[in-house]
C-alpha cells in the first residue's frame, strides 16, 4: 500500500499537470469549514503556493462554519475571499418563487430542497466567476462515498473542473486531513452540507460513511442488508449525476 504522503504528493503533481494541460494559471475552491474542502484547500495550496484561492461563501449559514473555514484558510496560508451571498441567493429565490406562484406552478413541498440546492448553485456560479477572472480551474471536493451515493447538488458543488479526492473514501479523507495538519475542530465535526439547520449527511442519507466506504471498497460482508439497500438506491437514483446530459440519437 502506498504511503499517505506519497499519495498526497502524487495528487499535488496531478493537479499541477491538469492546470498545465488546460493552459490555466491556478486553482480555486469553496471552503466550507468541512473536512473535504479543508483537504482540497491544503492540496491546492501545495500545488500552487501563489496561484490558489479559497472562497468562503456564507449564505444564511451557521457562523461557526465561517469560523471553521477561517481555521482552514489560516492553517494552510492560502489567499482567500470571504463573501456573504445571502442577498444574492434570496433575490434569485424570491424571484423564482414569485414567478412560479404567478403562474400557479409553485409546489410548497419542494421549497426546502430547491432553496438548499440553489445555495450550492449560487456558490458554483461564484467560484466560476473567480475562475474566469483569474484564469483558474475550479476544484471539487467530492470523495468516493459522495460520488457513489450522488450526495451532492447537480451542477452545484458537483459542478467543477477537477475532483482530486474522488477516488478516496471518507475514512481516507480523515487520514489525509491528519497528515496535512487540518485543524482538529474541522476534523472532529460531523459532516454536513450546511444547507439547513441541524442537517447532517449521515442522518439525511440514513446510513453511515463507514458503510458507504465499505460498499465502495467491495467489503459487502461488513454491511447490513438494510444499509446495502439504502446505498444501492442512492446510487441508482443518482446515476444521472455521474453522466453527461443525454441526447436523442442523431437523425
Ligand atoms: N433520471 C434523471 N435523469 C436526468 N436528470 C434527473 C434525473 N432525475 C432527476 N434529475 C434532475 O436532477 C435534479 C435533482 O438533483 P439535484 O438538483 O442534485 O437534487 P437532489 O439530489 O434532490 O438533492 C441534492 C442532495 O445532495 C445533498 N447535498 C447537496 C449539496 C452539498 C452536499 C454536501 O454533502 O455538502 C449534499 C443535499 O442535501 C440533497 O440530499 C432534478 O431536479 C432533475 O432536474
Ligand atoms: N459556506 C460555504 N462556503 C464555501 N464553500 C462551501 C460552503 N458550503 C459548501 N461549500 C462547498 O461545497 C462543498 C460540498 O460540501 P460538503 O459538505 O460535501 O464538503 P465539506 O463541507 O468540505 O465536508 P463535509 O462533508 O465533512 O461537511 C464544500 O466542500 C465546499 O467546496
Ligand atoms: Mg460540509
Amino acid at each position: 500500500m502506498m504511503d499517505i504522503n506519497m499519495k498526497i504528493d502524487k495528487t499535488v503533481d496531478w493537479l499541477r499537470e491538469k492546470v498545465k494541460e488546460a493552459n490555466c494559471n491556478g486553482l480555486v475552491v469553496g471552503v466550507s469549514g468541512g473536512i473535504d474542502s479543508a483537504v482540497v484547500c491544503y492540496l491546492i495550496k501545495k500545488a500552487f503556493p501563489d496561484n490558489s484561492v479559497g472562497v468562503i461563501m456564507s449564505i444564511k449559514s451557521n457562523p461557526q462554519d465561517r469560523e471553521d473555514a477561517l481555521k482552514v484558510i489560516n492553517g494552510c496560508g492560502i489567499k482567500y475571499l470571504d463573501l456573504d451571498l445571502t442577498k444574492e441567493q434570496t433575490s434569485i429565490l424570491d424571484t423564482v418563487v414569485a414567478g412560479l406562484k404567478d403562474n400557479d406552478l409553485y409546489n410548497e413541498n419542494n421549497q426546502k430542497i430547491s432553496d438548499a440546492n440553489l445555495r450550492a448553485r449560487v456558490r458554483m456560479s461564484t467560484v466560476y466567476t473567480v475562475a474566469n477572472n483569474l484564469g483558474y480551474l475550479v476544484v471539487g471536493t467530492d470523495n468516493a462515498a459522495e460520488v457513489h451515493t450522488g450526495y451532492f447538488t447537480k451542477y452545484g458543488d458537483g459542478g467543477v473542473d477537477l475532483i482530486p479526492i474522488a477516488n478516496i473514501t471518507k475514512r481516507e479523507v480523515y487520514e489525509w486531513a491528519k497528515v496535512l495538519g487540518v485543524h482538529e475542530d474541522v476534523i472532529n465535526k460531523a459532516p454536513s452540507a450546511g444547507l439547513w439547520e441541524g442537517q447532517t449527511d449521515e442522518a439525511e442519507m440514513g446510513t453511515t460513511y463507514d458503510m458507504i466506504d465499505a460498499v465502495v471498497e467491495g467489503r459487502l460482508d461488513e454491511v447490513p442488508q438494510k444499509d446495502q439497500e439504502i446505498i444501492a438506491r442512492l446510487h441508482r437514483i443518482s446515476q444521472h449525476k455521474r453522466e453527461t446530459a443525454p441526447a436523442p440519437p442523431k437523425f
